[in-house]
C-alpha cells in the first residue's frame, strides 16, 4: 500500500502556483505534513483526495492513477477537509447515517460502523443532539467519525486541531495513535506539537515547494549540536532576533531565556540543548528560504 506523488504542480486561475514539482512517496504510518500558511498543504491534500487535479505529474495509489481512475481510491478514502461544514438541525447519528448513504454504505453495516465510532469519539452521550449546539471539538470528532466511516486505509486530515481547546487537542493527539495502525494517515498542519508524538514520517512544505520529507529522528539529527539556551538583556533581544534564529524565548526576572538554532555558540555563556522537532522545522523553514533568496 503506497500513495506515489510524481513530480505534482498545480497552477491555480490567475496564475498563481499552489504547487510546483513535488515528489515524494507516503507508506502506512502517520505523516505530518507542516508548512506555514500557504505553503500548499491544502492543494496537496485535496489532489490526493481526488476534490481537485493537478496542472502536471501524477499521483499513483496502489499502480493506478488517480486522476485517471480516482473510484479506486475513493472507496478506501476518509478525508476531513480543513472547512467542513456541518448541518445544525441533524443530530449526531442523523448527520453520519447520511454521510453513510453518501458513501455507500448499506443501512445495518452503516448503523453498526455508527455506533462504534461514536464509542470511540466520546459522542453517543450527545448523539441525539442538533449538532448546532456541538462545541468545536465536538464538531472534530463528528468529522472524524465520517472520515471513518468506511474504515478507510487513507485518512486525510486537513488542520485538524484548529479551534480545539489544550484538552481537546491532547484527546485528539490519542485518538491519531490509535488509529494509526495499518492505514496510511496524512496529518497537515503548521502546528509542529501536533505531529510530535504521532508522526511515524514528516514532509515540511514552504512556497509550494516540499523542503524535507523524513523521518522525526533524521530531521532532529539535521540540528543536534545545534540549539542552544542562553539569557539576554531584555534590550538586546531584537539584535539577537536580526542574527539567529529564534525558537522561543521566555522572560525571567533576570533577562530572557532564548532558545536558538546556530551552527556554533551564538554567545560565549550559550549552552547546547537537546532539539526538538520545533527547531528542525524552523530550521528546515529557514534554510528552504535562504536557498531560495539565494537562487533569486
Ligand atoms: N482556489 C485558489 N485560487 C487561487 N489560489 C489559490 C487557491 N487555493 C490556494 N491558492 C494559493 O495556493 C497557495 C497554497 O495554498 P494552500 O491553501 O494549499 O496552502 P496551505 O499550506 O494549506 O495554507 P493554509 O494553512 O493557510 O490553508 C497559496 O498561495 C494560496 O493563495
Amino acid at each position: 500500500m503506497q500513495l506515489a506523488i510524481e513530480h505534482v504542480s498545480k497552477r491555480y486561475r490567475g496564475k498563481n502556483w499552489g504547487l510546483r514539482d513535488v515528489s515524494f512517496t507516503i507508506t502506512p504510518g502517520v505523516l505530518g505534513l507542516l508548512g506555514p500558511n500557504g505553503a500548499g498543504k491544502s492543494t496537496l491534500m485535496r489532489i490526493l483526495a481526488t476534490i481537485t487535479k493537478q496542472t502536471e505529474g501524477t499521483v499513483v495509489w496502489d499502480s493506478q492513477d488517480i486522476a485517471i481512475h480516482p473510484e479506486q481510491l475513493r472507496t478506501v478514502l476518509g478525508y476531513l477537509p480543513q472547512d467542513f461544514g456541518i448541518y445544525p438541525h441533524l443530530n449526531a447519528i442523523e448527520f453520519l447515517e447520511y454521510l453513510a448513504a453518501i458513501k455507500g454504505l448499506k443501512a445495518n453495516i452503516a448503523r453498526q460502523r455508527i455506533d462504534e465510532l461514536l464509542q470511540v469519539l466520546n459522542l453517543s452521550e450527545v448523539r441525539k443532539r442538533p449538532l448546532g449546539a456541538f462545541s468545536g471539538g465536538m464538531r472534530q470528532r463528528v468529522g472524524i467519525a465520517q472520515a471513518l466511516l468506511n474504515d478507510p486505509k487513507l485518512l486525510i486530515i486537513d488542520e485538524p486541531t484548529v479551534g480545539l481547546d489544550p484538552e481537546e487537542r491532547v484527546r485528539f493527539r490519542n485518538l491519531l495513535t490509535d488509529l494509526a495502525g495499518e492505514r496510511i494517515v496524512i496529518l497537515s498542519t503548521h502546528i509542529v506539537s501536533d505531529v510530535e508524538a504521532t508522526a511515524t514520517a514528516i514532509a515540511i512544505m514552504d512556497k509550494g515547494t516540499l523542503l524535507t520529507h523524513a523521518t522525526p529522528e533524521n530531521l532532529l539529527g539535521q540540528v543536534e549540536g545545534k540549539v542552544w539556551e542562553c539569557l539576554v538583556p531584555s534590550e538586546k533581544l531584537i539584535q539577537i532576533r536580526e542574527r539567529f534564529l529564534v525558537s522561543s524565548t521566555a522572560r525571567r526576572s533576570n533577562g530572557v531565556h532564548v532558545r536558538l538554532v546556530a551552527d556554533s555558540a551564538p554567545l560565549q555563556e550559550a549552552a547546547r540543548v537537546a532539539p526538538t522537532l520545533e527547531d528542525a522545522y524552523l530550521y528546515c523553514i529557514a534554510n528552504g528560504r535562504n536557498a531560495a533568496g539565494a537562487a533569486q
